[in-house]
């Protein structure tokens, strides 16, 4: 297992500096949450990390290994997956469907394979369902497998994301706001099943959450971003009544007001 490490990384959108000169490392198998107020950066770091945003300068690793420039699915099959703030699932495709839709970026399948039915193609197929049918499981939803999923209840839904998420085996896994829009039970829920995650498959979680108690109980480190610069990181019972981060919460809820 590798950890993941950011340095000096700089996103740009023009004149608008979303993350500056950032650098972080996550330890392997640990769960890291970032936080910050909205427009913080949250999303484009795991925006750089995962390929979807090119950073204007610095580095991003998994080991030694550099992500930078390479493709979403090329990072995938490294090992990193994830999962979005807006869900992305295919809302007419079975559960079952959208699980086996994740895990092409790493399978073997051929074009003439698929096309022909080879037995290695049939065999490869099996094996898909099987282990995406374990994934389901692992999150409750097996007995579901067949229902369409624009019609699960929205809790439901972001179990699945995490579900085809863990389909392909990932050694990384970002949850971008896996809590949003769940009620006090389904977050405690959530929260057991992150732990059995990287209980059972071992592997580093990198989070970033909105909800302070869900922070608190799950996260072994938190890293808080503020107009796209670090100004605190460590452990959530430190880290949570750091006078900065107190006031970046606090002068984001006034101008609000
Ligand atoms: N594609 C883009 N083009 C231009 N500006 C962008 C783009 N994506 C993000 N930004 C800007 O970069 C800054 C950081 O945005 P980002 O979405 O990373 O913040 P965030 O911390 O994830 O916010 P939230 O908690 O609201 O999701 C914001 O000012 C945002 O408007």
């Amino acid at each position: 297992m590798s950890s993941l490490t950011v340095k000096n990384v700089t996103l740009k959108f023009g004149g608008l500096t979303a993350v500056g000169d950032l650098s972080f490392e996550i330890p392997a198998g640990s769960i890291t949450s970032i936080i910050g107020p909205n427009g913080a950066g949250k999303t484009s770091v795991f925006n750089m990390i995962t390929g979807f945003y090119r950073p204007t300068a610095g580095q991003i690793l998994l080991g030694n290994e550099s992500l930078v420039g390479k493709k979403p699915s090329q990072i995938t099959q490294r090992g990193l997956a994830r999962t979005f703030q807006n869900l992305r699932l295919f809302p007419n495709l079975t559960v079952l469907d959208n699980v086996k839709s994740g895990m092409h970026s790493r399978t073997k399948q051929t074009v003439w394979g698929a096309l022909w039915h080879t037995p290695a193609q049939k065999q490869e197929e099996r094996l898909i369902e099987d282990v995406a049918r374990d994934c389901l499981a692992f999150v409750g939803m097996d007995a579901s497998r067949y229902r369409i999923a624009k019609n699960l209840p929205y809790g439901e839904q972001r179990y699945l994301e995490i579900a085809r998420a863990l389909a392909t085996k990932p050694h990384v896994l970002l949850l971008d706001e896996p809590a949003a829009g769940l009620n006090y039970e389904e977050k405690e829920s959530l929260i057991e099943l992150i732990k059995r995650i990287r209980q059972k498959y071992g592997l580093t979680v990198l989070i970033i959450e909105h909800d302070m108690g869900l922070i608190h109980k799950i996260s072994e480190n938190v890293i808080v971003l503020d107009y796209g610069q670090k100004i605190a990181e460590g452990a959530p019972a430190e880290v949570l009544n750091h006078p900065r981060v107190v006031e970046a919460y606090l002068g984001k809820e006034e101008e609000a007001m």
